[in-house]
């Protein structure tokens, strides 16, 4: 029974000892729940007036989500840390709501969230492809892993390294196929409400694999083949350091799907919410400003020079000096004999963080002096090219 609930669209959650409580869920994409609000009283999904972003409740991803918004300026504010509730005070009429990631994408479905937050990984595996689910940011820059295809570094895949090799080997048959074990098996409900497997043994049959069985399970899936359940598994890998203390190989070739945290938003909420489009601009204006000014440093130094442009020309003769949009470039006045005189110039330009060292050695070789190097907190562009590739999504 408890099977058919689960795949019918009525996930059911038990209590996992040593972790945090699981929260009771109202999963189908039809049914959404009532709900309490802030203010105490139940609402539904339809006439609530609040707009809901969902973020994750626990997991590696939940802490990394609350410092990025910090750095935004979009501090959380939660009483206390068992209220699954809280608010981001700069944004007025928005409600936070701490869920699993899973449930996240879930709610986002059946309307009871607008907005969240969540790895792409767990879009793929529980938004199914639903077109109602739009990505409005997809490179937050955290919560990176891959899925990825892993097999034992020893006995008859000792010199198997590429996805091509695991596809040549004679052992697969129809009768003895490979077997591998996921935690993702991108469920997708057909009218009969049978599972259909499909971004595994898709990815599998796309590179020659034809013979290959799955099987499920939820997690220390790295333990499968040393246990004799499975050839190979299909999980997530960041460090890798899971897998090689397992005696587990990545092969080339075996990267299903690159993951990181990613901004997603309802196309419904969007279209017919009130207030949903607004605070997505705000949102994504904040994060992309972060998020570029992330990578760049702001480099200020003085150079001796007879003009403005002749300083600038011998900046933007450097390929690493061109900074965002060029130089600016400003005269450092001072009074000699009563006369008032510009011999030095101060330079203002963006560097990548990654090009930092080869910018300064090249400022220097033009006469740079006095470098001096801050840290930006936004960049702010005219328009952010997110948000017109939003606004295309929903044919505005
Ligand atoms: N090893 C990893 N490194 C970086 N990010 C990861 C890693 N594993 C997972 N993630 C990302 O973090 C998200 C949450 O993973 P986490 O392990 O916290 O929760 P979970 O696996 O869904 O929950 P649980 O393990 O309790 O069932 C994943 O969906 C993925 O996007
Ligand atoms: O490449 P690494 O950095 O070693 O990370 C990979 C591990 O992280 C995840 O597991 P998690 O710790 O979330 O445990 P879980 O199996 O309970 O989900 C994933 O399922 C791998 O087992
Ligand atoms: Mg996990």
């Amino acid at each position: 029974m408890l099977t058919i609930m689960s795949q019918i669209g009525f996930p059911l959650y038990v209590n996992k000892p040593g972790r945090s409580r699981s929260y009771c869920c109202y999963a189908s994409s039809s049914i959404s729940a009532p709900q309490v609000g802030l203010n105490g009283n139940t609402v539904s999904s339809s006439s609530r007036q609040e707009i809901r972003l969902g973020l994750p409740s626990k997991g590696r991803m939940s802490s990394d989500t609350l410092d990025l918004l910090k750095d935004c300026q979009l501090s959380v504010k939660q009483v206390n840390p068992r209220q699954y509730v809280a608010q981001i005070p700069q944004i007025s009429n928005l409600e936070v709501w701490f869920q699993r990631p899973k449930d996240i994408v879930r709610k986002l479905l059946s309307g009871d969230l607008d907005l969240g937050i969540v790895g792409l990984d767990i879009l793929t595996e529980f938004g199914q492809g639903n077109d109602d689910l739009i990505v409005v940011h997809e490179a937050l820059e955290y919560g990176d892993c891959r899925l990825s295809i892993a097999i034992p570094q020893y006995g008859i895949f000792e010199n198997v390294n590429s996805l091509e090799e695991l596809a040549k080997m004679p052992q697969w048959t129809e009768q003895k196929p490979l077997r591998v074990a996921t935690g993702f098996t991108y469920r997708k409900s057909d009218p009969c409400f049978l599972l259909i497997v499909q971004l595994g043994p898709k990815f599998m049959k796309d590179n020659g694999i034809k013979h290959v069985a799955f099987s499920t399970a939820d997690g220390a899936l790295e333990a499968a083949p040393a246990m004799g359940i499975a050839d190979a598994i299909l999980d997530l890998v960041s460090s890798g350091t899971t897998l090689k203390e397992n005696n587990l190989k990545e092969i080339e070739g075996g990267v299903v799907l690159e993951s990181q945290a990613a901004l997603v938003a309802s196309r419904k909420s969007l279209i017919g919410r009130k207030g949903v489009l607004e605070t997505t601009h705000e949102m994504l204006e904040r994060l992309e400003a972060h998020l570029r000014a992330m990578g760049q440093f702001t480099v200020t130094a003085n150079m001796r020079g007879s003009s403005a442009e002749e300083v600038a020309e011998r900046v933007l003769s450097q390929p690493s000096l061109s900074g965002l949009q060029g130089p600016t470039v400003s005269p450092v006045f001072c009074k000699r004999d009563g006369k008032v005189s510009a011999d030095y110039y101060a330079i203002v330009i963006c560097v990548p963080k990654k090009a930092l060292y080869k910018s300064i050695q090249q400022l220097r070789a033009i006469g740079g002096s006095g470098v001096l190097i801050s840290p930006l907190t936004y960049i702010f562009d005219e328009e952010t090219p997110r948000w017109r590739q939003l606004l295309s999504k929903l044919g505005l």
